[in-house]
């Protein structure tokens, strides 16, 4: 049947291929603002026939992705990342249902609002390592930043302590969250098997059929980051030398242990939490570095009030939080500047709409992929006045409670409706006492030259589904003797 309704304006689509030239593989979110700009806050483009849906203001995505939630819920099924990569059961690809229900569960008995607290003394702990790592040796802050990340998560979800740089959990971690990102992900693009599944059946021997190599080398790979740290747990059980864990904690309840999904949910939904923590944050903590070396302004603002509330003679806690209402707002401009996931990974995820639907006269076929365009939201001028700027005092303005809420950033960056990302709360302290213990101790500038001249951070962004700044170069060094002695003195008493 001939719907009467329109779909949403777009970019015009070729005959049969759609719009696959306007897709691009790098920085996508750029491409969907320009639409953004151009077509309204509700754009459609086709691939083969495939329809795309950028939602590209707060309105669309509340009034699809939150209020009519219960059909904007699935995810698409891929033919190469799922069935050939294996990562069909990582959570963020799981389709909506029981699987992904009984998932998410799980997550929220893990990182849920409600136990965070309970993790604060590590994260304490961890922060204070990573800044006496950092002080050592400055140029190593991402690599710092993964083991401060996965290490909190594999030892909250695993009991396991990661040992360094070159430990083989983090490691496999790094190495399996880019291979996703960056090659099952296709870049960004879209393998031709998605788009004609029988290639799946082609022999080995077949002209074109190197992809399917590729794909069980990688399976095989995703498999090993799945199984590896969770026979870690039960191997530990068995020999009764354990910490206790997430994981442990479920497979010593014989009722559960029963549930013939038990093992399948425990050991996909343990590897979800760990591989969603680790480039996330070092996306914030990066940009947060950033915003400090372009802003020294920001960062002076911050120490001394800092000072004010802390003194000079201990280092700060979560208690001190609400007494710290500028650092809040470095934070809160700091998942707004990074804007960690902008658009979401075009492979999984993007929500899919589960039934046909119409929005304000515009038809959006069932089976649509529809993106929560967060980029573009963090950057509408009318929400956020000069937004590419690092502006936390826009946070501390007197508004009223509506637009203060619509303006909080961690409505969006984390996603939306039931798919909205398990790890917030969780990243909400992590990140917190990372940034504030930071600004009590560390001082952050440009590095310079060998002739002492300031260099400028050159940044640039080579992952497709982060927005993961390379290293760039900065200066990181200790505030002041006393902020160093505090820093020992905090390791002797752990
Ligand atoms: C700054 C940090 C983080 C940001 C900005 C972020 C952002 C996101 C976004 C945008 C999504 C997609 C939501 C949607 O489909 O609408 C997502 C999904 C997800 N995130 Fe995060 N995330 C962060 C940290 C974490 C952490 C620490 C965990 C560990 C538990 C985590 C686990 C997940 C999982 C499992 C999903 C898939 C959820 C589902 O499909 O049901 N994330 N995240």
């Amino acid at each position: 049947a001939v719907n009467p309704e329109p779909l949403p304006p777009g970019p015009a689509p070729l005959p049969i291929l759609g719009n696959v030239r306007d897709l691009t593989a790098k920085e996508l979110w750029l491409v969907a603002h320009k639409w953004a700009k151009q077509f309204g806050d509700v754009v459609y483009v086709h691939i083969l026939g495939q329809g795309l849906v950028f939602l590209n203001s707060p309105e669309a995505t509340m009034d699809l992705l939150e209020r009519k939630g219960n059909i904007y819920a699935d995810k698409p099924a891929f033919v190469m990342a799922g069935e050939l990569c294996g990562c069909d059961n990582m959570v963020a690809f799981t389709r909506y249902g029981d699987v992904s229900k009984r998932q998410r569960r799980l997550i929220n008995q893990a990182f849920g609002v409600q136990v965070i607290p309970s993790y604060h003394p590590l994260m304490q702990t961890e922060a204070r390592s990573l800044i006496r790592r950092l002080v050592t040796d400055p140029t190593n802050y991402m690599a710092d930043t993964r083991r401060y990340a996965g290490g909190l998560t594999l030892s909250v979800v695993y009991g396991y302590e990661a040992s360094g740089h070159n430990d083989k959990f983090l490691s496999l971690g790094e190495e399996c969250v880019d291979l996703l990102s960056n090659k099952i992900a296709s870049g960004g693009g879209i393998w031709p098997v998605d788009v004609f599944p029988s290639l799946k059946h082609l022999p080995p021997w077949a002209p074109g059929s190197g992809f399917l190599r590729k794909a069980a080398q990688w399976k095989t790979r995703m498999e090993e980051f799945v199984n590896q740290p969770y026979n870690f747990v039960k191997a530990s059980l068995e020999t009764g030398n354990y910490v206790p864990s997430f994981c442990s904690m479920l497979l010593e309840d014989e009722e559960r242990r029963s549930s013939p999904h038990f093992e399948f949910d425990l050991k996909h939904t343990a590897n979800s939490m760990y591989s969603g923590s680790m480039d996330t944050t070092i996306t914030m903590f990066s940009h947060f570095l950033l915003a400090m070396v372009l802003h020294p302004e920001v960062l002076a603002t911050a120490q001394k009030e800092i000072d004010s509330v802390v003194g000079l003679d201990r280092l700060p806690t979560f208690c001190d939080r609400a007494s710290l209402p500028f650092v809040d707002a470095v934070v809160s401009e700091t998942y707004r500047w990074a804007v960690p996931v902008p658009l979401g990974m075009f492979i999984c995820l993007p929500h899919r709409l589960m039934e046909d639907d119409v929005y304000r006269g515009m038809f959006i076929p069932k089976g649509s992929l529809v993106f929560g365009n967060i980029w573009a939201i963090t950057r509408d001028e009318t929400l956020f006045p000069n937004a590419s700027a690092f502006i936390p005092e826009r946070y501390l303005e007197k508004v009223d409670p509506a637009l203060a809420r619509k303006r909080d950033p961690r409505r969006y960056v984390f996603g939306f409706g039931r798919r909205r990302c398990p790890g917030g709360d969780l990243v909400e302290s992590s990140v917190w006492i990372l940034i504030t213990s930071v600004l009590a101790t560390l001082d952050i500038s440009k590095a310079k030259d060998t002739s002492g001249n300031p260099v400028e951070p050159r940044v640039h962004y080579n992952n497709s589904v982060f927005r993961l700044p390379d290293r760039f170069e900065c200066n990181i060094r200790a505030r002041s003797e006393s902020a160093l002695r505090l820093l020992q003195q905090a390791q002797s008493a752990e």
